[in-house]
């Protein structure tokens, strides 16, 4: 497998900078189906419907989009059968040929720290087996546990080809609170976003980016353009388009290089709940909102 940076450059290129966020919200789902059976556990039922959804997600976006982020929490929610799900879709979406984002923002102390990553990136060898595990390509993880604690994902990610993104800006409102305390004269996340660099360095590749990104919301434009400038060798994954506010036109003139890569911008409610619950024509309504952001974030 090649390295991650230029696998994620060859799929932006040919699919533009969409990323599809698979966050299966219950309570969005069309309610044809949301419905239970009399019988087996509720929520080994109401994941069997969030997979029909999200196959169906795949399968309608994938001409849009190469990329596609689990939202790790809401598999969670539905417990050990939603995680099986997601393990089947994760394995699904692998076949279609997308590029697979594991949003679960790992982070604790380095001993931990290699079993998340092994689970993550290299799968765990066991009785001389390396078996597969999440098998994503790339895995976002928080750095607030210092460089100790971030050096098994890196680790693993070099080992097997992935990549990792870490949480340098993110999009939600109150992310200031501590990402923009001044240290040493300048805001916490730029401190984060230069060790990020630091760290990506070595990966480096033809693309001139490399296998360490990082989270940069676009609900920050002013920031997102200073860490795009910046640090010309960062992927940045890019969420809060959409639901969250941010625009396709200040994305556009904020997080990309010259040569329009350089990031991936994720969309998670506005392509994939873009219809009330109730409007039979949810399916149509998904392939619009995907081929809109396509159109719309690659400016064409
Ligand atoms: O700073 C961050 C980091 C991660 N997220 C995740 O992205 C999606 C956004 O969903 P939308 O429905 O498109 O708003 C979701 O999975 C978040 O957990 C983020 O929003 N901001």
């Amino acid at each position: 497998m090649g390295a991650f940076a230029e696998r994620l450059a060859e799929t932006v290129r040919q699919y533009g900078p969409l990323c599809v966020g698979l966050d299966p919200r219950w309570e969005c789902l069309p309610a044809d189906l949301r419905r239970f059976s009399t019988d087996g556990p509720l929520l080994f039922q109401a994941s069997q419907q969030v997979r029909q959804f999200c196959l169906r997600v795949l399968e309608l976006t994938r001409p849009y989009s190469g990329v596609v982020k689990f939202q790790s929490a809401f598999f969670e929610l539905l417990g050990p059968a939603g995680m099986q799900v997601m393990q089947e879709l994760i394995q699904t979406a692998r076949q279609q040929g997308w590029l697979i984002i594991w949003d679960a923002k790992r982070g604790d102390v380095a001993s931990t720290a290699e079993a998340y990553a092994a689970a993550a990136l290299t799968g765990w060898t066991l009785n001389g087996q390396t078996l597969p595990v999440w098998d994503a390509d790339a895995l976002t993880v928080n750095p607030y546990l210092g460089a100790d604690a971030l050096e098994p994902f890196l680790a693993a990610a070099r080992r097997v080809g992935r990549g990792v993104f870490v949480l340098v800006r993110t999009s939600n409102p109150g992310a200031g609170l501590f990402q923009d305390l001044i240290c040493e004269g300048r805001p916490l996340y730029s401190h984060v976003a230069e060790a990020v660099a630091r760290w990506n360095a070595p990966t480096v590749s033809a693309s001139g980016l490399g296998d360490v990104g990082a989270v940069a919301g676009a609900t920050h434009p002013r920031q997102l353009a200073e860490l795009r400038q910046s640090y010309p060798h960062l992927w940045l994954l890019v969420p809060g388009y959409g639901a969250q506010g941010g625009t396709a036109e200040e994305i556009r003139q904020a997080a990309f290089r010259d040569d329009g890569l350089g990031a991936i911008v994720n969309s998670s409610r506005g392509v994939v709940f873009p219809f009330h619950p109730h409007d039979p024509d949810w399916e149509r309504a998904i392939r619009t909102a995907a081929e809109q952001a396509q159109r719309e974030l690659t400016g064409r």
